[in-house]
């Protein structure tokens, strides 16, 4: 599978523009704030429905224009499929797959799949443990849609608790059976996303140590451990345990919403002693992870969307990641770079056929 071309109507800088892609890899060169990267948020666009970048949908829409407009061409299976994204000011988004309305976005994720690298991925070690918790369930939802229903729902659940324990402030009651129809709901929702999550970090975790001690070459050891209440005690343990403390702050404190992963290098935490290089290989090596995982659930090579990817990396490590590209395990890739000289460079190392976009 692969994009063949895109075309473009005010979509953030960019007012009308076209592009014929190589079927390997693509290449967007040129100077800070040309938009190179707006380009690569648009074939994410046309993969999710949504900006990377930017969640407010009418911020993506040129400034002063009245929409916007994302076309994609797509080689996949020896036919050409078309998907067309496009929002109006006052108008909610429309996606359209071979001229066919989606009614939900949903059904579209997976179907073209897709994995971006990217600088603003910083935010995986430098925030809180919700960033690291949407990472995880944007990799197994894509691939796992009862996994993404039982998010929705323990959500909900949990929304309604934390509710009820505000009334109870506000009205000085307590209702111990009432609660406990939401802790039975939230027990049952939140072992089996607990169940999933356990699952899978046990398959992601091996792929991720590879994919770093690749990149580093074995310069040094990382780990990616899975930190959840749940490995202690079952969910309604967790939620007996912090009544009290629920009861005074009037939301659930414990439960499959505080999970998080912890990010270590030397047995230290990344954010606080891994260099910049080091960080920037521990997000490549979590995303390729990703690439790898999704390519063995859906049996399609994702396209591979690598922003400002040289920046930071020492020139072995540049040469680690082109000899991955190298071993075919990668599909269509695109890369922006402010260097045209150093894009050439590298990508003529990977003997792939390639092409340069001067923006
Ligand atoms: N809705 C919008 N309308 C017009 N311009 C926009 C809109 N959203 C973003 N931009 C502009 O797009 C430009 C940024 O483009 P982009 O992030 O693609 O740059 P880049 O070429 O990747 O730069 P860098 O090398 O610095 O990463 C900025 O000048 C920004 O102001």
């Amino acid at each position: 599978m692969y994009l063949q071309k895109i075309s473009l109507v005010n979509f953030k800088n960019i007012e009308s523009q076209t592009f014929d892609f190589q079927q390997k890899i693509n290449c967007f060169v040129g100077d800070n704030g040309v938009g190179k990267t707006n380009v690569l948020d648009a074939i994410y666009y046309l993969s999710f429905a949504k900006s990377y970048f930017n969640s407010v949908a009418i911020q993506n829409i040129k400034h002063n224009e009245p929409f916007f407009m994302i076309e994609g061409e797509y080689s996949l299976n020896n036919r050409t499929e078309q998907i067309v994204c496009s929002l109006k000011r006052g108008q909610k988004k429309v996606l359209k797959r071979n001229g066919k309305n989606y009614d939900k976005f949903s059904e579209h994720i997976g179907q073209i799949p897709l994995v971006i690298i990217s600088p603003a991925d910083r935010d995986l070690v430098t925030e809180g443990s919700d960033t690291r918790r949407k990472f995880i369930d944007g990799v197994i939802s894509q691939q796992n849609k009862t996994y993404l229903q039982d998010l929705i729902a323990y959500n909900k659940v949990l929304s309604q608790r934390n509710a009820l324990l505000k009334y109870f402030a506000a009205n000085r009651t307590f209702d111990a059976l009432n609660l406990s129809v939401y802790n039975e709901q939230l027990a049952a929702y939140g072992t089996k996303i607990y169940e999933v999550r356990k699952d899978f970090l046990e398959k992601f975790i091996p792929i991720f140590n590879e994919k770093y001690q690749i990149i580093s070459g074995d310069k040094e050891s990382v780990n990616l451990l899975y930190k959840s209440q749940l490995q202690e005690y079952s969910m309604l343990e967790v939620l007996k345990k912090s009544l009290e403390k629920d009861k005074i702050l009037q939301y659930t404190t414990s439960g499959i919403h505080k999970d998080d992963l912890s990010f270590e290098i030397e047995e230290y935490p990344i954010k606080k002693f891994g260099s910049q290089g080091q960080q920037k290989s521990y997000l490549i090596a979590l995303k390729l992870a990703q690439f790898e995982f999704i390519k063995q659930q859906s049996n399609i090579i994702p396209i591979l969307l690598f922003d400002d990817i040289f920046d930071k990396l020492d020139e072995n490590r540049v040469l680690q990641l082109i000899e991955l590209v190298n071993n075919d395990e990668f599909g269509q890739i695109f890369i922006t770079d402010t260097h045209q000289e150093r894009t050439e460079n590298i990508v003529k190392q990977s003997n792939k056929p390639y092409k340069i976009f001067k923006l």
